[in-house]
């Protein structure tokens, strides 16, 4: 029979929704003949764990470390490793939520095993397990059938629907970790800019490597809080130190939805259409009349950003 393991970390943070989603999917694996177990992790030193939907898996295990262990991503890749090969998986599952994005791409290495980043759906092709990932900067969907090898899996999908199951307490098992490889110390959060937050925004204005200079940048900020919008960039201007990271749109950046976006010096690279394709109107200002933001804008304006930005500042008073 085929084993697909689940790995889940649980925090105060862990919502529900996520045990219902890990859950639903070991529901579907089961209609195709996957025996589904659960790795938890917990790193608040609880000795058992509440696993809301847990009858649904054959076999739950819990651990939670001994001494300190960072952010939990050493903690949960080696216990999620150890349970892999104890149970040999031939799939491992977690969410495709950024901190699992730490050890996913590490437990698929450490096992020789595939590695689908972003899974937005799961379908069974006869005896195989096909999932669907984005592909092409998010561009187009893939459809992929898993092969013989081992998989792990970061599912990124809509909710699968409320799996028929009940709640269940395990005890959590205290582990030591291993510390003889690369290993965690600390982590700050990076500085954001200020501002209003990008994710959730309903007007964003993005500048890019055509705003000139980290001085020029004042503009796109300034222009942003008079019309309360976040502020955006692509990655050429966080490339150039212009902006925080946590500003980048795009398919290595944040995906935004906003009722308007304003592109200001950005050429329409593939790599950033990828995080805006969710944007309701397209406002995009360039000198270059050709540029490939143009093709998809819904207000073109064609002109030296500068001056029609100063312009615009100085209308809105
Ligand atoms: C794997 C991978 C992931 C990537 N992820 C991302 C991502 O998440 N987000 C992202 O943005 N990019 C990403 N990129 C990079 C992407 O491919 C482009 O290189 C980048 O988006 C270009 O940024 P830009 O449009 O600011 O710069 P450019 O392409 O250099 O465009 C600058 C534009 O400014 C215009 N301009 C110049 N001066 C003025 C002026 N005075 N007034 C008006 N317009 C002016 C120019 O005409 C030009 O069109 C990724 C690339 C790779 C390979």
């Amino acid at each position: 029979m085929k084993i697909a393991l689940f790995v889940l970390h649980s925090s105060p943070e862990t919502r529900v929704s996520e045990f219902a989603t890990v859950a639903a999917i070991a529901e579907k694996l089961g209609d195709a003949g996957y025996k589904s177990e659960l790795v938890v992790t917990t790193l608040s030193g609880e000795t058992e764990v509440t696993i809301p939907y847990g009858s649904v898996f054959q076999k739950i295990t819990a651990f939670s470390p001994n001494t300190p262990v960072g952010d939990g991503a050493d903690f949960i890749l080696q216990m999620a490793s150890k349970a892999a090969s104890d149970a040999n998986a031939s799939i491992i599952i977690g969410l495709g939520t950024l901190a699992n994005r730490n050890w996913g791409p590490q437990l698929a290495a450490s096992l020789e095993a595939e590695f689908v980043t972003s899974c937005e759906g799961l379908s069974i092709e006869g005896s195989s397990l096909a999932v669907a990932a984005p592909a092409m900067g998010g561009m187009v969907s893939k459809n992929l059938t898993l092969g013989d090898r081992p998989s792990v899996l970061l599912y990124s999908g809509d909710n699968l629907g409320p799996p028929q199951a009940n709640g269940l307490t395990v005890p959590a098992a205290k582990q030591d970790i291993d510390d003889s490889g690369v290993r965690f110390i600390s982590s700050e959060a990076l500085p954001d800019g200020g501002g209003l937050p990008l994710r959730g925004a309903s007007k964003v204005v993005s500048g890019g490597l055509g705003v000139g200079s980290a001085e020029k940048w004042r503009m796109i900020e300034e222009f942003a809080a008079k019309v309360d919008a976040a502020v955006g960039a692509s990655r050429a201007a966080v490339e150039m130190g212009w902006v925080p990271s946590s500003r980048q749109v795009g398919f290595s950046g944040q995906k935004v939805s906003p009722d308007i976006y304003v592109a200001v010096g950005i050429s329409g690279a593939v790599h950033h259409l990828a995080g805006i394709g969710g944007a309701k109107k397209i406002v995009a200002i360039n000198k270059d009349p050709d540029a490939a933001i143009f093709k998809i804008a819904d207000v073109g304006i064609v002109g030296d950003y500068e001056q029609i930005l100063a312009t615009a500042i100085q209308k809105l008073g």
